[in-house]
């Protein structure tokens, strides 16, 4: 089986995926039509931040796994991979601690401008009247918004730099405050209000577009800074250019509108250059600890995936089906007994949804559960039953809606 390496990926766990008796190819940069090309002789495909679009799975008719080597999944068409019966899976949290690391490195640059001053110095400039206004981290309020691994990873931080942390989230209850140690906003506009240093983590969705809106920006007290390490879209990026050419905040951010996917390229940036900016090259991930962590997990799932049949973390599988109901037939292990039933099934027009069958030890009985869309006739069931050489015991059960 082949798996298709499209992105950096440290060596020795290339090894680890040769291990599993996989033939690898390393083609890191990969893009667009090249890497729908190189897709159709893989059965799994491995990515960071190269995009996977609906051609890939359109062509790539012998893709059964995508590995998000990341967290964001923004960045693959899941719902093309989905219509294919593709998996995709990601690697949540292993890259948590480094993003958190990055946010505080952006916090302390805003704070004691550690960019600018070593600018200066590079051009001959010495000004440590201009570079002594901070105002330090002590005792000021940061807001967090989306408490996952990143979020908590931020918040632990920030309490060991004594600052007052208040959190917004969804589903981010009292309890789960207290736990953290944090305040709870009500609302992401009363989290905006009161806080002197706003971070986002939150991923990239229909639900997140433009969630740091217009509005958001706009309740941050002036001189505030806000920080955005998550993805460039959750944000109203032109409200954020204008708050920063204003000069009334101070941004700082990893991930730009429009950057470039893979590693080298010409970019003009219009926020990145202005003088109230301080932004990076999406290194949020880049520590060698956490590329680490990512493709340790990365060979976990696909070794889970050949040698088990199941996806860790797989983000694609449907929550809900539309079953209704659930066939339950305990029946002797042998050939056919299966086909009979589903033919059965097939006969009264249902459509099977998922189905499980458990062995017994001894592997003489096994225990088959049968989601249907609708419920069978009685005759169904009667007839699945009247082949008792065969047939242990038929049950249906309405599932919960
Ligand atoms: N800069 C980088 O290199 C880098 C690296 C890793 C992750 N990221 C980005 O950071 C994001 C967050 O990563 P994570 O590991 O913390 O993910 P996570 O899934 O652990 O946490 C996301 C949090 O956001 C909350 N959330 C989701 N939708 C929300 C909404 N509409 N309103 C409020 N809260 C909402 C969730 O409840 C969850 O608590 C990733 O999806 C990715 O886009 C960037
Ligand atoms: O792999 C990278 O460099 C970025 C990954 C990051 O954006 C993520 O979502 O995990």
């Amino acid at each position: 089986m082949r798996i298709l390496v499209a992105d950096e990926f440290p060596k020795h766990h290339l090894d680890s995926l040769r291990g599993l008796g996989l033939s690898v190819d390393f083609r890191p940069g990969l893009k667009g039509d090249a890497l729908a090309e190189a897709a159709k002789e893989a059965s799994i495909l491995v990515v960071r931040s190269t995009e996977v679009s609906a051609k890939v799975f359109e062509v790539a008719t012998g893709l059964s796994l995508v590995v998000r080597a990341g967290a964001g999944v923004n960045t693959i068409d899941v719902k093309a991979a989905s219509a294919r019966g593709v998996f995709v899976a990601n690697c949540p949290g292993q890259n948590a601690i480094a993003v958190a690391e990055l946010t505080f490195g952006l916090m302390l640059s805003v704070d004691r401008h550690i960019p600018d001053n070593v600018a200066a110095l590079r051009q001959g400039v010495w000004n440590k009247k201009r570079f002594s206004q901070a105002k330090g981290l002590y005792g000021r309020t940061l807001g967090i918004v989306g408490l996952g691994a990143i979020g908590v990873a931020v918040a632990e931080r920030a309490q060991a730099f004594g600052m007052k942390v208040v959190g917004y989230s969804r589903s981010f209850t009292p309890e789960r405050a207290k736990a953290l140690g944090i305040e709870r906003a009500e609302s992401l506009l009363a989290l905006a209000r009161q806080c002197e240093v706003l971070t986002v983590h939150v991923p990239a969705t229909a639900d997140t577009k433009g969630l740091v809106s217009r509005q958001v920006l706009a309740a941050l007290p002036d001189g505030a800074t806000f920080i955005n390490t998550s993805r460039a879209d959750v944000v109203d990026t032109e409200a954020l250019l204008e708050e920063a050419r204003r000069g009334r905040l101070f941004v700082a951010t990893d991930v730009l509108p429009d950057e470039p996917k893979g590693g080298e390229a010409t970019f003009q940036s219009e926020l990145g250059k202005l003088p109230h900016v301080y932004a990076t090259h999406h290194i949020g991930a880049s520590t060698e600890q956490a590329q680490d962590a990512i493709a340790r997990e990365t060979v976990r799932i696909v070794d889970q995936f050949l040698n088990e049949g199941v996806v860790p973390n797989c983000v694609n599988v449907a929550e809900r089906t539309p079953a209704r109901y659930q066939l339950i037939v305990r029946h002797h292990d042998r050939v056919g007994v299966l086909a009979n039933v589903l033919d059965a099934v097939r006969q009264a027009g249902i459509n099977a949804q998922e189905i499980e069958n458990t062995i017994f030890e001894g592997a003489h009985a096994a225990c088959c559960k049968i989601q249907l869309d609708s419920r069978p006739p009685d005759e169904m069931l009667e007839r699945i039953r009247s082949r008792a050489e065969e047939i242990i015991f038929v049950d249906l059960v309405e599932l919960r809606s």
